[in-house]
């Protein structure tokens, strides 16, 4: 099957619209209230491999949804008004990501260049998944 477009060649365009920090420019930053990390991983990757502390998680299938004020799953952590720097763990589902909200018009939003992985290897501070992270999938919201 030839696809009109591969996953590569989203995540290239998505780059060349974004803005990509390196970790350690999203470490300078991500003491800064104005700033608020994003993990946007699935939950089993935090908890076998960590998060960086401070970070929201806001898995990647439920991102427009959490963002949307309009959606029943908003979430108002996301009508902050904060600069959103997401990451993944190898800067490619947070490339799309960072893309897909900046078309919705969340501003300013950036992701970490080469995601968890990169951030690991230059040995910046991890903490376990704080075992109160909020679940996010749509049939555990409460109705009624
Ligand atoms: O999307 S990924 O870079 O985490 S594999």
């Amino acid at each position: 099957m030839v696809m009109k477009k591969g996953a590569m060649q989203l995540v290239e365009e998505a780059e060349a619209e974004i803005s990509t920090l390196s970790p350690a420019e999203a470490h300078a930053m991500m003491d800064d209230p104005d700033v608020q990390l994003v993990d946007i991983r699935d939950v089993r990757e935090l908890d076998r491999k960590g998060m960086i502390p401070g970070a929201l998680h806001a898995p990647r299938g439920m991102l427009e949804f959490w963002v949307d004020p309009e959606s029943p799953y908003h979430k108002p952590a996301f009508a902050t008004g904060q600069t959103f720097v997401l990451y993944c763990a190898g800067g490619l589902r947070s490339a799309l990501a960072a893309k897909t909200l900046q078309d919705m018009g969340l501003a300013p939003v950036a992701h970490i260049g080469g995601g968890f992985a990169a951030w690991q290897e230059a040995q910046l501070p991890t903490a376990p998944r704080p075992s109160s992270s909020p679940s996010s999938h749509p049939s555990s919201k409460k109705t009624g």
